[in-house]
C-alpha cells in the first residue's frame, strides 16, 4: 500500500468544481512533482492531502504523519521564527527539541529570534520548510517552496528532497520551476482542466519531446478551453 493514496477525489470550492476524478499514489521514498497553470488546482490538491479542504467525493488516505508547507504567509507576523515553531510543535504534539534541530537544518537559526513580519520571502520560505520538517513526518507536502529561495537555497532544498526520499519518506511538491522538476522528480503529474494526468517518470513524460518544457506544454489543454 502506498504512503499516500488519493482515489476519485472531487473538490468543490466557491460553488464550482475545482478538481474531479483525481487519483494519486505516492510510495515511500518517492518524490512526485505537481505541475500546472496558475489556478489549475495544485494547491487545492495539496491542501486536500493535508485535511485543510473537505472533498466533495472520493477518498484520501495518508499512512502516518504529514509535514506541510502550504505557503510562505501561513504565519503570524508578530511572532519570532522560534516562537512560531514552538507554538506549532505544541499544537501538533511534536517534541520541543526538534525546534532547534529544524532551525539549524534550514538556516533559520541565523534569524530565529527576529519577528517574522520583517522576513524576506526567502526567509519565510525557509521557515515554512522548517515547519514541514518539524513533525519528522512520513509524508511531506510542499507548495511552491522554491519561490524566493536564493541560489544556495535552491541547491540546499534539492539536496533536502534527496535526503528526505532516501530516508524513505513520501514527498509531493507543487512547482513551476521545470529545471528543478527535471533534476529531482521521480514522477510528474499535471493538473489541468480540473483533472490530473497519471503520475509518470520524467523520462516517460518527456518521451519524444525535445525537453520537459516542450512535453509539459504539449500536455496542457488549449488555454482558451481551460
Ligand atoms: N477558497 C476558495 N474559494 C473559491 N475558489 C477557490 C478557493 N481557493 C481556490 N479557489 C479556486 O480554485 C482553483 C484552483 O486554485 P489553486 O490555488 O488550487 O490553483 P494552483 O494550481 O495552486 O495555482 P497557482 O499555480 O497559481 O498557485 C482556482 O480557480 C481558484 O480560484
Amino acid at each position: 500500500m502506498a504512503r499516500i493514496e488519493v482515489r476519485d477525489l472531487r473538490v468543490n470550492l466557491g460553488g464550482r468544481t475545482v478538481l474531479r476524478d483525481v487519483d494519486l499514489s505516492v510510495a515511500d521514498g518517492e518524490l512526485v512533482y505537481l505541475l500546472g497553470r496558475n489556478g489549475a488546482g495544485k494547491s487545492t490538491l495539496l491542501r486536500s492531502l493535508c485535511g485543510m479542504v473537505t472533498p466533495a467525493g472520493g477518498s484520501i488516505r495518508i499512512d502516518g504523519r504529514v509535514g506541510m508547507h502550504l505557503g510562505a504567509d501561513a504565519v503570524h507576523p508578530g511572532h519570532t521564527a522560534r516562537r512560531h515553531l514552538r507554538w506549532f510543535a505544541a499544537a501538533t504534539g511534536t517534541r520541543a527539541d526538534r525546534v532547534d534541530a529544524v532551525l539549524a537544518q534550514t538556516g533559520v537559526d541565523a534569524y530565529g529570534d527576529r519577528r517574522i513580519g520583517g522576513f524576506s520571502l526567502g526567509m519565510r520560505q525557509r521557515l515554512g520548510i522548517a515547519t514541514a520538517l518539524l513533525p519528522d513526518a512520513d509524508a511531506l507536502v510542499f507548495d511552491e517552496p522554491l519561490n524566493g529561495l536564493d541560489v544556495e537555497g535552491i541547491l540546499w532544498f534539492r539536496q533536502l528532497l534527496t535526503d528526505l526520499t532516501r530516508q524513505g519518506r513520501a514527498v509531493v511538491v507543487a512547482s513551476h520551476l521545470l529545471s528543478e522538476v527535471e533534476r529531482s522528480a521521480d514522477r510528474i503529474v499535471v493538473v489541468d482542466r480540473q483533472r490530473t494526468t497519471p503520475a509518470v517518470p520524467v523520462a516517460e513524460f518527456v518521451g519524444t519531446h525535445p525537453d520537459l518544457e516542450a512535453a509539459y506544454l504539449a500536455a496542457l489543454s488549449p488555454e482558451a478551453a481551460a
